[in-house]
């Protein structure tokens, strides 16, 4: 006997969480990508009468929707670590389970991170748009950047995320690593790092690494104020979500050389205009949110958002509840 009816909502839903499901539901999966224009109303006209939902788009997830879904709707899970694109209170109100897929992607996140650390701070889209101009004129002063070894690391959000940073950082000799957050982290003492008040890490951090989830308290979190307190010579990378940096406040900050440079792997909105102002900047270097997107990694997002609907249906425990 089938466990209920599943509604998968992006049609690149990885095969590894598909044949999971399979073994035990008939899964429909929604035949969009969720930037195509089509995709929310799509989604709106065939949520109808679902028991699980794997709610893998962008779209917000409201109390609207689910009242489309209607109220045999049990369980909904992300495909994401991130749970901001979902109305927590609309989804408790209505007893609805809720799993994500944490952990798994820490260590993809954490590569893209130092990537991003790297390039930004030793300023390759500048060298790279030399090179193909032909303006390639090597000179001692010339394209100079900023050293990892011997800086002050400050990593916003010390979770999962940030530790994995930590520990690859650890091998460039770093000489300081600091970090902010809700809550000490036991495992900070361990790992070296000293848990300071977010003022004083983007005051002192040469490389400043959001890794927190957006919230109220962090929207904005990186705006004209606390861009004038960091370093002139201060890196900042952004692998958590777009919104916790005011894009208005960075272009201005990266113009007019108030801090080095940015790298970004999360922007507002997805996806970015080409013609958006921080894209032509020498010094922003940006990725199409590419953090997790590794072939193992997407696999296992699949499977455990796959598992955590199976479960649930099941009346057992999620692998990643929320
Ligand atoms: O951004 C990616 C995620 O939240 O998994």
């Amino acid at each position: 006997m089938s466990l209920g009816r599943v509604l998968i909502v992006n049609k690149s839903f990885p095969a590894a969480g598909l044949k999971l499901l399979k073994n035990n539901v008939e899964p429909v999966v929604l035949m969009n990508m969720d930037y195509e224009p089509q995709s929310l109303p799509d989604i709106k006209q065939s949520i109808k009468g679902f028991d699980a939902l794997i709610w893998n788009t962008k779209h917000k997830l409201t109390g609207e929707i689910l009242d489309l879904a209607g109220p045999q709707l049990k369980v909904v899970s992300t495909m994401s670590s991130g749970t901001d694109h979902i109305d927590i209170p609309e989804i408790k109100k209505r007893g609805i389970l809720l799993g994500n897929t944490p952990q798994v992607l820490d260590d993809a996140v954490a590569d893209i991170t130092v990537g991003l650390l790297i390039a930004a701070a030793r300023r390759f889209k500048e060298g790279v748009r030399e090179l193909e101009s032909g303006e390639w004129k090597y000179g001692v002063q010339w394209m100079v950047g900023q050293d990892i070894a011997g800086s002050t690391v400050g990593i916003v959000g010390f979770g999962g995320v940030g530790q994995a940073v930590l520990r690859r950082l650890r091998g460039f000799d770093v000489a300081k690593f600091i970090y902010s957050g809700r809550s000490d982290k036991p495992q900070a003492k361990g790992l070296g790092a000293e848990r300071v008040p977010i003022d004083q890490l983007l005051r002192e951090s040469d490389f400043v690494i959001l890794a927190c989830p957006l919230t109220q308290e962090t929207r904005h979190l990186i705006n004209a104020d606390t861009l004038k307190t960091m370093k002139n010579t201060a890196v900042v990378i952004n692998i958590a979500r777009g919104e916790i940096v005011d894009q208005d406040a960075l272009y201005t900050a990266l113009v007019e050389k108030q801090i080095f440079a940015a790298g970004l792997d999360v922007v507002t909105p997805e996806p970015l205009s080409k013609d958006h102002p921080l894209v032509s900047l020498p010094n922003c270097y940006i990725v199409p949110h590419l953090g997790s997107a590794t072939v193992d990694t997407r696999n296992k997002m699949a499977s455990i958002s796959a598992q955590n609907v199976l479960l649930a249906l099941q009346g057992k425990p999620m692998l990643f509840p929320c």
